[in-house]
């Protein structure tokens, strides 16, 4: 099974790609906010939200007790310290989650999931370039009651798009129209049907063992290329200090 990481910062549109796949392409979703949402509902048993009371005080819950969002929002998205204890709460659920969500579908033989994780690529230093207008725009349409102060805080609080590129095999760009997103989306389908193979996603689903080397194989792969391109660009780095 193909194991798709779909990106990008806030308002890029990661939702209205993961919609175009999964109604016009049938392929299944995984997405992480709808699931960092199940996790700190008051009847998960993960008990992520009794550790976010006891973090952050119980004025972060609403009179019926659920998480107040908005209020929570404001806290953690201008201030870094606590937005990291809001993510080394909540992340580990997730990702367990994410993970049983994966083998399930496995289990079922889908030929690929695509996983929708905004913080895909987080950690780092933040430099700017590219779209944050579109972005910021785009998240004040979709959300008009949210201060535009605020808006800024949640844009800021991510690694701008242009750092997470150089992570990325494909690249959407999501500057223009829908119906320009639509055949991006219509063409990378195709590019990973064409990656999945014709039986070899077969072959690994009837053989498990055959699945898990040839995951592990990529989880190697991606490693070794991952160690040999940050030593190049350090590297260049190191070259363009010297200069
Ligand atoms: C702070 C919370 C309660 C605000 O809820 P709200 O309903 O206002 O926003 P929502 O969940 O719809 O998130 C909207 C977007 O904000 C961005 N975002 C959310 N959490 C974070 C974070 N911890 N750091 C940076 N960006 C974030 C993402 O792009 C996300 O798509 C909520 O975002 C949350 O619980 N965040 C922690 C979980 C998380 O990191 N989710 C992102 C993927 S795992
Ligand atoms: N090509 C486009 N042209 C105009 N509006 C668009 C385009 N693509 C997406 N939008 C709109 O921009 C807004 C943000 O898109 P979307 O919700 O898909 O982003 P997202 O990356 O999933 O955001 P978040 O990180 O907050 O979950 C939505 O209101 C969406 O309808």
């Amino acid at each position: 099974m193909l194991v798709v990481g779909l990106t990008g910062g806030i308002a890029t549109g990661k939702s209205t790609v993961s919609a175009l796949l999964s109604q016009r392409h049938h392929i299944p979703i995984i997405d992480a906010d709808l699931i960092a949402r199940d996790v700190v509902s008051p009847s998960s048993s993960t008990r992520c939200l009794q550790k976010l009371v006891r973090a952050f005080g119980d004025d972060i819950l609403l009179p019926d007790g659920s998480l107040d969002r908005a209020k929570l929002g404001e806290i953690i998205f201008k201030d870094e310290g606590k937005r990291k204890t809001l993510n080394g709460i909540v992340h580990p659920a997730v990702r367990w989650e994410m993970f049983k969500r994966v083998v399930g579908y496995w289990m079922r033989g889908e030929k690929m999931v695509v996983l929708d994780v905004p913080l895909l690529i987080e950690g780092g230093v933040w430099r700017w370039v590219g779209s944050e207008e579109i972005q910021l725009t785009r998240l004040l349409t979709r959300d008009p009651t949210l201060p535009p102060s605020s808006a800024r805080h949640r844009l800021t609080s991510q690694l701008p798009i242009a750092q997470k590129v150089p992570y990325a095999d494909i690249v959407l760009d999501n500057s223009g129209s829908r119906s320009e997103l639509e055949e991006q989306v219509d063409l990378m389908v195709q590019r990973l049907e064409r990656e999945a193979g014709r039986w070899w996603w077969r072959v690994s689903w009837v053989l498990p063992p055959v699945g898990v080397l040839s995951a592990l194989g990529v989880v190697v792969w991606r490693w070794v290329r991952w160690v040999w391109r940050e030593g190049r660009r350090r590297r260049r780095e190191g070259r363009g200090k010297k200069e």
